[in-house]
């Protein structure tokens, strides 16, 4: 890609709100092309991007739409899941995405590799973005010094040492999107519209949503239980 067409790509999302489409492994719905049918009725409600997971649905959905595609591989069952390698990196971009969304964590990676190392293979061997997903504010710094053109708070509560908090992590996005230069996406446990708003306020770039729009098995339990919990008791 060249800087212009990378430029436009984050052009396209500012402001706006970009749709995860993922099912997990197992899941009826985990199929390509449900994940794309997903992708075009999430487009047509207004998602301004699509970010989605693994190599056959990023080709279906990059074919489908011409919307900025925030692409990632999950993989192995190691800490270090979300596009752990450069293999998988570069086979996300040859997949499509405009933007490859990686694990931006200090830990070990399990082809030996930097966060920086990979971020500059990406950017030489593809011209893609690179999307550093982070659990914490220090994580957060050292991706955008490591070259990541986009941090994400995406993993803030998925590893052992970071907070989970019942929501977004509004405290850790206020504080990447004040310190950092590049943009900071809020990502993760955006469940409401209110939080959405909360996320742009507090100074996301864009604000990502999945579960709460994507995945019916969660919603449908957080209904299941709340009319449970809720009906009398015969
Ligand atoms: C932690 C992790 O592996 N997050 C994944 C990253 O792609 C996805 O499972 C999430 O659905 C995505 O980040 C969107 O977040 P939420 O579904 O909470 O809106």
């Amino acid at each position: 890609m060249t800087p212009t067409a990378a430029h436009s790509v984050l052009e396209a999302i500012r402001g706006r709100l970009v749709v995860s489409c993922q099912a997990y492994p197992g899941e009826p719905m985990r199929d390509p092309d449900t994940m794309r049918r997903v992708a075009e009725a999430v487009a047509a409600g207004g998602a301004a991007g699509i970010r989605a997971q693994g190599v056959e649905d990023l080709r279906r959905i990059r074919a489908a739409l011409d919307l900025p595609l925030i692409g990632l591989w999950k993989d192995g069952d190691g800490d270090v899941y979300i596009t752990p390698t450069l293999e998988h990196a570069l086979a996300v971009a040859e997949a499509g995405a405009d933007v490859v969304a990686v694990d931006g964590t200090g830990r070990q990676r399990p082809d030996g590799r930097s966060l920086a190392e990979t971020v500059t293979a990406v950017h030489e061997r593809t011209g893609r973005l690179v999307m550093a997903d982070v659990s914490t504010y220090e994580e957060g710094v050292a991706a955008a010094e490591a070259g990541a053109d986009v941090v994400g708070t995406t993993l803030a509560g998925y590893t052992p040492y970071s907070r989970k908090t019942d929501g977004p992590d509004l405290d850790l996005l206020a504080r990447l999107a004040a310190d950092l230069t590049v943009p900071v996406v809020a990502e993760g446990r955006i469940h409401t519209v209110e939080q959405a708003g909360a996320a742009i306020e507090a100074g996301a770039y864009a604000v990502v949503v999945g579960t709460a729009i994507t995945h019916p098995t969660t919603i449908t339990r957080w209904f299941a239980e709340r009319v449970t919990s809720t009906a009398p008791r015969p």
